[in-house]
């Protein structure tokens, strides 16, 4: 879906991992190049939390899975990438070291350093080619979280920023161009603010980590995740909005309400302190559960906030819109069944007999009809104008079974489509052609106003007699006409 085709990453850690799974996720062919001889399980491991994570959060029609390697050098990894993400870990000594790497080997590539503060402009001091460098400052995890701040250097060339924040909309993010540098970006500093402020809360005593944590997830994180700090403070000033916030709260400005100006020491103790009771808040848990945890939470919320069309989940909406529109584009033939659905089945499909559950199959078979109306020109500007189709009937034979990750596609083959009446039959398929299910369905057309059948506009009665008449001319396809418990 994303135009970009390759690219490589440098440092395969948390964040090159992340970087990895939502490339690999987006069609991204990727090499990888990282010096720990663990690299390709931790990968793993983080490539299978992400798997799980994005069949929960779109169900859209996403491409084929890029596929991915570890490459034996930075020189071989970046050979021939557009993008070359920069993982490595945060010192600067380093990222020069590995940008002169690459210039070794390629002298066009995005160089997109994941830096939580480094400067671009000093960044790309010793490049020859300083043009190409910018700053992709994600947020963990990659493969979830929609924000990347874009930074571009003194000597970043506008074209390249352009080029990226193209890049990283069709990968599903919100590419948040930094107009003017400064260590840490927006992001990071306000992390630094809380977390500085945290550590000192732990080391007087005031709460443990535990309860500073409750602190931010009972009350203001779930504000900030939707509305951010301005809007919630200009919603918490009443009726006169942000002018009474300021009035009332503005004096605390000058109160004794942070230890900000001041740093506490990392000491042993304090270290000692926050690992000890971080443990005993969650020891009871794996890292890698931790973030199926958290996965799972952020899935949900940005799916809640994709449902008011909000925020995070008005990025997921338009990824899966472009997502969407591109498998509407793609060229088929309507003289015979044609592709109507695609998914990747997510594991929460699955049910306690560990295969998809039953109402998952008339899901697709729903998304089928959906797509048969697109065919048909009943999108979703046709819907606006109040005209649609509603489902009647469905007969579903259940014919094999499908796991978690396994890739599907319906065709659909028009059996009737004359006046008000829409008649489909669709085939369910594994990848490999092998028969999962079949659906004969029977659509009326109706207005959505009087919520009565009615005739098509003529646009759409044209466009599926034409579709009708060509399928009329195909046998009959075998299972039409079957009712429930009939033998074969
Ligand atoms: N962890 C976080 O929350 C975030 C980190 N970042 C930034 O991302 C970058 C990477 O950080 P993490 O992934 O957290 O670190 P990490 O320590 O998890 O991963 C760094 C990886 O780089 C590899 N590495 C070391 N030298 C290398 C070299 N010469 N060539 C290629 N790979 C090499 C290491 O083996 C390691 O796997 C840093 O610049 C950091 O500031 C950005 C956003 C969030
Ligand atoms: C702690 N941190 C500075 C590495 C955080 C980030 O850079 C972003 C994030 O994911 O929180």
């Amino acid at each position: 879906m994303s135009s970009l085709k390759r690219a490589a990453i440098l440092g395969g850690g948390v964040i090159g991992g992340g970087w990895l799974a939502r490339l690999i996720e987006n069609g991204v062919e990727v090499t990888v190049y990282d010096p720990d001889p663990e690299a390709r399980r931790k990968l793993g491991e983080v490539l299978a939390n992400a798997e799980r994570a994005y069949g929960k959060l779109t169900l859209a029609p996403r491409p084929a899975k890029g596929g991915w390697r570890l490459a034996g050098s930075v020189a071989e990894a970046v050979e021939g990438a557009e993008l070359i993400v920069e993982a490595v870990p945060e010192r600067i000594d380093l990222k020069h070291k590995v940008y002169a790497e690459i210039e070794t080997a390629n002298a066009e590539g995005i160089i997109a350093s994941s830096t939580s503060g480094y400067k671009p402009s000093d960044l790309q001091k010793p490049l020859a080619h300083p043009e190409r460098l910018i700053v992709a400052h994600p947020f963990n995890p990659v493969y979830l979280l929609p924000l990347v701040e874009i930074v571009a250097g003194e000597r970043t060339d506008a074209g390249v920023v352009e080029r990226a924040k193209e890049i990283y909309a069709t990968i599903g993010m919100k590419p948040l161009h930094i107009r003017k540098e400064i260590d840490a970006f927006i992001a990071d500093r306000f992390l630094e603010a809380v977390w500085r402020e945290a550590l000192w809360l732990v080391k007087d005593g005031i709460g443990t980590t535990e309860e500073i944590d409750d602190a931010i997830r009972f009350g203001f994180g779930l504000r900030w995740a939707q509305m951010g700090l301005f809007e919630t403070y200009r919603v918490a000033g009443g009726e006169a909005g942000m002018r009474h916030f300021i009035a009332q709260f503005g004096p605390c400005l000058k109160w004794p309400w942070t230890k900000l100006m001041d740093v506490p020491e990392l000491t042993d103790e304090l270290i000692d302190m926050v690992a000890d009771q971080s443990h005993a808040q969650s020891g009871k848990y794996s890292i890698r559960e931790l973030e199926r945890i958290r996965d799972d939470n952020l899935v949900a919320i940005m799916q809640a906030l994709k449902a008011n069309d909000w925020g995070a989940g008005k990025v997921l909406a338009d990824y899966e819109k472009r997502l969407f529109a591109l498998t509407g584009t793609k060229a088929q033939d309507f003289s015979r069944p044609f592709v109507t659905a695609e998914a990747r089945i997510p594991a929460d499909w699955t049910d306690y007999n560990g295969h998809m559950n039953e109402s998952r199959y008339g899901q697709l078979f729903s998304d089928a009809a959906d797509g048969a109306m697109k065919a048909i020109g009943a999108d979703q500007d046709y819907i606006a104008r109040g005209l649609s189709y509603f489902t009647v009937e469905i007969h579903i034979r259940y014919l094999d079974e499908a796991k978690a990750g396994d890739r599907v596609t319906v065709t659909t083959q028009v059996l009737e489509g004359k006046g008000k009446k829409l008649r489909l039959f669709h085939w369910m398929r594994h990848e490999d052609g092998r028969l999962l299910a079949t659906g004969e369905q029977m659509l009326i057309h109706v207005s959505l106003e009087t919520r009565a059948a009615c005739d098509p506009a003529p646009a759409v009665a044209a466009k599926l007699g034409e579709i009708a008449a060509a399928h009329a001319a195909l046998p009959l396809p075998e299972g039409v006409g079957r009712a429930v418990g009939q033998r074969p």
